[in-house]
Parts: C-alpha cells; sequence; structure tokens
C-alpha cells in the first residue's frame, strides 16, 4: 500500500470546496490535511457546513498562515478567478495543483485580459498550465505540474463538440449553444442576483453575447477544427441548486443525421467512465446526473432540414468542478482514474 497523497484545499468554505471535501471522503488514496477560508477561516468545517461535520479534518485556516508545506502533495486551489493566480505562483515548485478557477484556463494572456477585466499576473506560469477537459487531455494531464480544470459550461459542450468537429461532421460556422445552470455555479459568496427572490419562479438569461465561457469554448473548438471559431453561447440562470443542460444546436455535414453523430461520440467515448452517450432520441435531464461525475449526451434531428439537436448534461459541482478536478488528480498522480468517483446519480 502506498502513502496517501496528502492533500490541501484553498477555498474549502466555499461551494466546490465543500464538494471536493465530500469526494475525497470516499477516496482510498488520499487524506486532507489543509483547508483555508477567507471570511471563515478560524472556525472548523462543521461550523460551516454541518453536513460535514462527521468527518475529522482540520480547521479553517488564512492561506497565509500556512507557512510549512512540506505536508502537502498536491493543492486543489477554489478561490474566485483574478485571486487564484498570485496564489499559485507563491507555491513551492514541488507541488502539484489542480485549479478549479478560470485564472489559468485561457492560453493566450491577452485573451484572459480582455475577458476578465486585467492582465495575467503570472503569465510565465501560464505557459505551463495543461487545459484539463480529461477525457481529451488525459496525456498532457498526466504530466502537469498545474492543472487548469475547465469552467463548469464548456466542460459539455466541449466534449460533445470537440470530437464530432475533428471528425468533419458539422459545419464549425454555425454553432449554437443555449446553456442553463443551477444557482449552486454563481457560488456560495453572497450576491444579489442569487438571492432567492431574484431567482426562484422564474427563468432569466444572462451575460448575452458577453460571457466569459464563450472564448474558452471557443478556444477548444478552434484547437479541434485547425482554424478559429466562434459561437453563440447564451446562458440562463434556473430556479435548481444543481447541474447545468446544454441544447447544441449544430448543422450536420450533407447527409449526416443525428444518429450519424452520437455513433460518432459513442465510439469516441467508448470505455470512458464519466462521458455516456445516450440512444437517438433519447435526452438526458439534469437529474440523471445529480450528485455524479457523469456528462450525459443525447440528440435528435431537428424539423428544420439540415439541423440536429444535441443535448448535454452535468453536475456543475461534480463534472463542471470538484469531480473533474479530482479525476484530473487521479491521472495526474498515476491514480485509478475513477477513483472517489463512482458515486450514482441521485435520482429522482
Ligand atoms: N460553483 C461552481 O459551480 C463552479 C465554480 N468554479 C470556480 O471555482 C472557484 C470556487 O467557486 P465556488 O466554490 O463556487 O466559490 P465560493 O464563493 O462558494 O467559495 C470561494 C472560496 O474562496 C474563499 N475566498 C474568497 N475570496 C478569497 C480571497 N481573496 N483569498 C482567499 N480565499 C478567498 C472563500 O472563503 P470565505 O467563504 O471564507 O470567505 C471560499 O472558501 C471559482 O473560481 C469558481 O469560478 C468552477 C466551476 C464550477
Ligand atoms: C450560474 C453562474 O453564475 N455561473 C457562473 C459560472 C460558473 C462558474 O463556475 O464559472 P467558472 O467555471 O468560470 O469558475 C457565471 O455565469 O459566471
Amino acid at each position: 500500500m502506498t502513502d496517501p497523497i496528502r492533500i490541501a484545499i484553498l477555498g474549502a468554505s466555499g461551494y466546490t470546496g465543500a464538494e471536493l471535501v465530500r469526494l475525497l471522503h470516499g477516496h482510498p488514496n488520499t487524506d486532507v490535511v489543509v483547508l483555508t477560508a477567507d471570511r471563515r477561516a478560524g472556525q472548523p468545517l462543521a461550523a460551516v457546513f454541518p453536513h460535514l461535520a462527521h468527518l475529522h479534518l482540520p480547521d479553517l485556516v488564512a492561506i497565509e498562515d500556512v507557512t510549512d508545506w512540506s505536508g502537502v502533495d498536491l493543492v486543489f486551489c477554489a478561490l474566485p478567478h483574478a485571486t487564484t493566480q498570485a496564489v499559485i505562483e507563491a507555491l513551492p515548485e514541488r507541488l502539484r495543483v489542480v485549479d478549479l478557477s478560470a485564472d489559468f484556463r485561457l492560453e493566450d494572456t491577452a485573451v484572459y485580459a480582455q475577458w476578465y477585466g486585467g492582465p495575467h499576473k503570472a503569465p510565465e506560469l501560464q505557459k505551463t498550465a495543461v487545459y484539463g477537459l480529461t477525457e481529451l487531455a488525459r496525456e498532457r494531464v498526466s504530466r502537469a505540474r498545474l492543472v487548469a480544470n475547465p469552467g463548469c459550461y464548456p466542460t459539455g459542450p466541449q466534449l460533445a463538440l470537440m470530437p464530432l468537429i475533428e471528425a468533419g461532421l458539422i459545419d464549425v460556422d454555425d454553432i449554437i449553444i443555449d446553456a442553463k445552470s443551477g444557482v449552486s455555479g454563481a457560488g456560495r459568496a453572497p450576491k444579489e442576483g442569487a438571492l432567492h427572490t431574484e431567482v426562484s419562479e422564474g427563468i432569466h438569461a444572462y451575460s448575452v453575447a458577453s460571457h466569459r465561457h464563450a472564448p474558452e469554448i471557443e478556444q477548444g473548438l478552434s484547437r479541434a477544427a485547425g482554424r478559429p471559431v466562434l459561437v453563440n453561447f447564451t446562458p440562463h440562470l434556473v430556479p435548481m441548486n444543481r447541474g447545468i443542460l446544454c441544447t447544441l444546436y449544430v448543422r450536420p455535414c450533407e447527409g449526416v443525421k443525428a444518429a450519424d453523430l452520437l455513433a460518432r461520440l459513442g465510439e469516441r467515448f467508448a470505455g470512458e467512465p464519466f462521458v455516456k452517450v445516450l440512444p437517438p432520441g433519447t435526452l438526458p435531464h439534469t437529474r440523471h446526473v445529480r450528485g455524479s461525475n457523469l456528462c450525459l449526451i443525447g440528440g435528435v434531428d431537428d424539423r428544420l432540414p439540415g439541423r440536429a439537436i444535441l443535448v448535454t448534461v452535468i453536475d456543475n459541482l461534480v463534472k463542471g468542478a470538484s469531480g473533474q478536478a479530482i479525476q484530473n488528480m487521479n491521472v495526474m498522480m498515476g491514480l485509478p482514474e475513477a477513483a472517489g468517483l463512482d458515486q450514482a446519480p441521485l435520482f429522482p
């Protein structure tokens, strides 16, 4: 039996931090040794998250109070974007890092500056970061010191569209991504737009034609196409806690049907533990993945000639964040990729 991997979770008092703690509790090869917080530093985790009170874990501390990293092997950074670059740059070089924020996802730091409102604070480190959409980057992830975990919205659409673009099966200049997210995607820190009164009993589009996940999706699709690709991406906030459903409107090449697209995806993801392609005509619900690391993909032909509609679902806190982060850690550390991630979805 090998020694457990000693884990620090920065931002453990947030939603994705708590989800890392929950999932790592079931991981056979890890030991959580450091938990950090900002406003909640100094408190026991059970005071912040009573649902984790049965676990024996260290209290929350401020990052600056962690002066000795010698007892840590791998760091999960679950901090707000734009705070993470400086934090990771200050960590000892020896530590492996999985960053859940957006700070290292965009390879071009000029594009980062344009979408995240300021210059990149660690451009040299950015050159070493690997974008960790695990199923499509496994080999690079295995060698990475720093993995940029994909955004919650970009995960499903890239998994469904990149293999189709690589196979030349769809028109890359006509892709519409209609996305709907649960409110936990906005994090736990109080925000007016996430209040119950603002979100319940309604649904609304936001950041229309201007959401920061559009360039992240375009980065992946452009790599698959071998040339620049732009997408129409519209996110919506829906009154549920977890889950992201993306409806993808695509134009298959002449003679290609939805069943052919699904067949290609089925071949591409054969044997993958977490990406499952449904039979033609069967469409997934967010309920089908709740609490699990699964991404489900379904599809149908549109009545409109030449159009097909694909639907992807993930749990934003699992495959869209902490689950995929653990999947990446498993690949980086040479562990079985599904270790700690075999939870079946909570249905209904
Ligand atoms: N929620 C989601 O579905 C997803 C989130 N992400 C990304 O993951 C990261 C974490 O998200 P999430 O867990 O939702 O966010 P939360 O707002 O729920 O949690 C943020 C965490 O960071 C801590 N924190 C806040 N500001 C600072 C600071 N200046 N210095 C140190 N610590 C700080 C908070 O501490 P305290 O509470 O004590 O103040 C808390 O522990 C973000 O970058 C987010 O964009 C990625 C994919 C999906
Ligand atoms: C519902 C909601 O507010 N979602 C967030 C994105 C969620 C997220 O986690 O963004 P990152 O993956 O880039 O960190 C938003 O629209 O900004």
